[in-house]
């Protein structure tokens, strides 16, 4: 993000401008509050066109975020927790319990009547597939409550400005600088995706690893080891000009509209994507979860109704069920059903075995137990989840920044919604760093594991560079 300007640029208004008097409701809100106390105002937000994606903005601490049913762009922090090791779960859970108690939420009555949405606020969540990240631009695991935040859901737009009750006294200026950053991203045209050339350095060795590990898979699970294992692979991308995560964000959130799409800013880059899989959701008291897994993408020799899909699905829906049934106190599958995604110039679209769940969780269980149990299911890990984890682990398989762990939200009700940052890739200048992975039971052949990793990256492909060669005219080495 630019440095902040003192002064509104031409054609935009300062936040004192835009809503008057929103000093005056801050500072009557922190004369009643505690200095531990978090100050959220919810205002309405400025006019902006309902349709098309909200914006993301690069820098360290944005975070955007859109599904079908809610979009939000996150910038700077009001308040952060970062966690790692084996209590990370417990520990964000505790850290959100004290917020939400100290969570002063009030609407203002500033411009048309105070209509700001006391439901709008939220925290930001995100976390590694492993308790331990090593050397990463992301935090294993983070909990943040965002300075600024940009929400769209159920048909309204809300601007939430957060800041601790002991830094009120600050807040305005902080505010101000995210405020102009955001009127100028809203009222300038959003950038068009350049027309860029992705080269694809080659890299074999990585290609032939990754089937040697998948062999080992199948060995360990004949031997009776394991029932399945998730193995992925990162693959390298250069672009001839810096990629713009903007752009890309945008494209995703218009290609991908159905799933969930998601960029994070980090120290280095950003890291974003457009996963189709859901970890959970939980909303006044009611969960949704799927097991997601079985894919299929327009082969005649790989349909998403054989023998070993049904089975890697299976092992997911399976595991789920176990995992629920002692944390709910109902819980319901639903048939399974095809998932069919979008495609684009390179294929005609992934399709996915889904089986949806509902349920109740049972009193005294919230978001972060149910994430805690849930991660990882198989469909990103494996299954018995013990044995795979350590074989992950023995056999060197890296999950960087957030890939396959989970990102979404948290609100002060402890209603939220958490995806599995699958399809994915982190851009760092000119380069973007794609990672996929593929189920791996018996009855799996390597080379066609391989060809799936190849079909899934081609989601981040297609907002990467759209305009690329269609996939007959492309070289499997080609973009
Ligand atoms: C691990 C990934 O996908 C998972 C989700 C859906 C289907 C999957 C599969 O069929 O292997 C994977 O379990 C990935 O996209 O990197």
């Amino acid at each position: 993000m630019s440095r902040p300007q003192a002064r509104p640029a031409a054609g935009t208004a300062s936040l004192g401008q835009r809503y008057p008097g929103l000093a005056g409701e801050l500072a009557a809100l922190a004369a009643r509050a505690r200095p531990t106390d978090l100050l959220s105002l919810c205002l309405p937000a400025p006019p902006l066109p309902m349709a098309g994606p909200l914006p993301y903005i690069a820098a360290p601490d944005s975070l955007a975020w859109q599904r079908p049913d809610d979009a939000w762009l996150a910038l700077g922090a009001a308040c952060t927790v970062e966690s790692a090791g084996p209590g990370r779960f417990t520990a964000l859970n505790g850290a959100w319990q004290g917020l939400a108690a100290r969570w002063q939420i009030a609407a203002t009555s500033q411009d048309s009547g105070g209509s700001g949405d006391l439901q709008a606020p939220l925290a930001h969540l995100g976390f590694a597939f492993y308790d331990a990240s090593g050397d990463s631009p992301l935090p294993n695991a983070r909990l943040r409550v965002p300075a600024l935040l940009l929400r769209r859901r159920a048909g309204r737009q809300t601007l939430v400005l957060t800041c601790p009750a002991h830094g009120a006294a600050q807040a305005m200026a902080g505010w101000e600088a995210l405020w102009q950053t955001l009127e100028r991203t809203l009222l300038s045209q959003p950038a068009p995706l350049a027309a860029l050339h992705l080269q694809r350095p080659p890299a074999p060795l990585p290609e032939q690893a990754f089937v040697a590990r998948t062999r080992a898979a199948l060995a360990a699970i004949a031997r009776g080891e394991l029932d399945k294992v998730v193995l992925s692979r990162r693959v390298t991308f250069e672009a001839d000009s810096a990629l713009e995560a903007a752009a890309v964000f945008a494209a995703l959130a218009t290609q991908q509209a159905d799933s969930s799409v998601f960029a994070v800013g980090h120290r280095a880059g950003t890291f974003l994507g457009a996963t189709p899989e859901r970890l959970l959701s939980l909303q006044d008291g009611q969960l949704h979860t799927e097991a997601l897994a079985g894919t299929g993408w327009g082969r005649a020799d790989a349909p998403l109704t054989s023998d070993k899909n049904q089975r890697e699905h299976g092992w997911v829906a399976e595991a789920i069920r176990h995992t629920l049934a002692p944390l709910c106190a109902e819980l319901q599958a639903a048939p399974a059903e095809v998932l069919q995604l979008p495609g684009g110039r390179r294929h005609a679209g992934l399709s996915h075995l889904r089986t949806p769940f509902h349920g109740r969780p049972a009193p005294g269980v919230g978001l972060f137990d149910l994430a805690a149990r849930l991660h990882p299911t198989p469909a990103v890990g494996g299954w018995p989840a013990a044995p795979a984890r350590e074989w992950l682990q023995a056999h060197g398989e890296e999950r960087p920044l957030w890939y396959s762990g989970g990102l979404g939200w948290i609100d002060a009700a402890g209603n939220g919604t958490l995806a599995v940052p699958l399809r994915c890739a982190d851009l760092r200048g000119n380069r973007a760093e794609l990672q996929a992975g593929a189920g791996i039971v018996a009855g799996s052949a390597a080379e066609q594991e391989l060809a799936e990793t190849e079909a899934k990256l081609a989601t981040m492909l297609e907002a990467l560079a759209p305009s690329a060669p269609a996939p007959a005219a492309a070289s499997r080495r080609g973009a």
